[in-house]
């Protein structure tokens, strides 16, 4: 039975993927006599816990309840009061979590605090659904910087252009749509500033998966980014363009005035970690990478890289010229490489989605 309420209460959280950044997706189901009481979802980050819309739903049939949590009740003075309390004034029966939370402020200290105050807790039904809910916040909240996907479009023979540079298009019209959905999962959109001069792509989340648009965030050393760029003029979303050191205040300023915001390294060059930090510091807990081969070649080179998603084309294009899905130095010795799991196959149209995780 747990796991049937827990099922719920994971669906719920999900309803709000691509909302709740930088907080985890929660969701909570309070059950009374077998009769669901309450639920709710953590919707944004700043609202209220997923535990404070089930319990105000619940009302006083919270007393003497059991609640299903996707992830242990926070414990600590957030942007929110902690849940762990309110459970307890509520004066709930029984809570049942399936996973703990590995946020420091929380680790274990919330179901510590149920117990003390004579709650039952159940730890770990469905926990493995509860973890792969929050991969990327689990990452994002033990290591304080992104989680990266790399995302590439390829022919059979692993080139993403032709030796001549075109590239329209490669996959299918159902593949393109596929990746909106993709990066409507993600905090950032990633890409190096040869895109936005070969492209001029837009870089937002179209065909149905509007929601919350991620940031455009724009890798280009010496700011050769054109103002008339879609990503600087469209504003359908935020930019972030990211420069060395060397770009002075004057060189930005047309661009902070036409709305994009200015990320200056501390180095004349743009090396991934930093980057990384740098995207961290401001909230970014996911980073969708489209490229291009450089781009990916700069996170392959740092082992940056948490998940890949190929989509690959039956097509066959050839030439030595024509660039492969990840440029850059590359590993020189097999041992290097970098070792992956497929997670995921699928057909989409006529196209291969290829889904690997590190
Ligand atoms: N050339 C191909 C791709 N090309 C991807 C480009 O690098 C760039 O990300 C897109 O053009 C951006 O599009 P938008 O303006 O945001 O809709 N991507 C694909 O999935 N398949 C291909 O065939
Ligand atoms: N969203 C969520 C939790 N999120 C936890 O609390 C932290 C955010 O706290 P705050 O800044 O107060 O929103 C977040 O990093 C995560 O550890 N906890 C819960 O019990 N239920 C919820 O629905
Ligand atoms: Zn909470």
């Amino acid at each position: 039975m747990d796991e049937r309420y827990m099922r719920l209460a994971l669906q719920l959280a999900e309803s709000a993927r691509g909302q709740t950044s930088p907080n985890p997706l929660v969701g909570a189901v309070v059950v009374k006599h077998g009769e669901i009481v309450g639920f709710g979802a953590h919707l944004k980050a700043g609202e209220p816990h997923a535990e404070v819309h089930a319990l105000r739903m619940a009302g006083e049939k919270a007393e003497g309840s059991t609640v299903y949590v996707t992830l242990e009740p926070c414990s600590h003075y957030g942007r929110t009061p902690p849940c762990a309390d309110l459970l307890i004034e509520n004066k709930v029966k029984r809570v049942v979590v399936a996973t703990t939370d590995p946020n420091p402020l929380v680790a274990g200290k919330g179901i510590e605090k149920l117990k003390r105050a004579g709650i039952d807790v159940t730890v770990g039904v469905l926990k493995e659904e509860a973890d792969a809910l929050n991969e990327m916040f689990f990452h994002y909240i033990s290591t304080k910087v992104p989680y990266v996907t790399l995302k590439y479009a390829m022919s059979l023979d692993g080139k993403i252009a032709t030796k001549t540079r075109e590239s329209k298009w490669i996959t299918s019209e159902e593949a393109r749509r596929d990746v909106h959905r993709e990066r409507r999962m993600h905090d950032a959109i990633v890409v190096g500033v040869g895109t936005i001069l070969a492209d001029d792509p837009s870089l937002t989340v179209r065909f149905g998966h509007e929601g919350k648009q991620p940031i455009r965030v724009v890798l280009d050393t010496h700011l050769r980014t054109p103002l008339h760029a879609n990503i600087v003029t469209d504003r359908v979303a935020p930019t972030w363009i990211v420069v060395g050191h060397h770009v002075t205040e004057e060189q930005m300023k047309p661009y902070e005035q036409a709305g994009v915001r200015m990320i200056r390294m501390n180095e004349n060059k743009i090396d991934v970690p930093s980057l990384l930090l740098e995207l961290g510091k401001r909230n970014v807990m996911s980073i969708f990478v489209e490229g291009g081969a450089q781009v990916h070649g700069s996170f392959l080179r740092s082992r940056s890289v948490q998940q890949v998603i190929a989509y690959i084309a039956p097509m066959l294009i050839g030439g030595d010229e024509a660039p492969s899905a990840i440029g850059g130095e590359g590993f020189g010795r097999m041992i290097d490489a970098l070792r992956l799991q497929v997670k995921h196959v699928e057909m989409i149209g006529p196209d291969i989605k290829i889904v690997a995780k590190g």
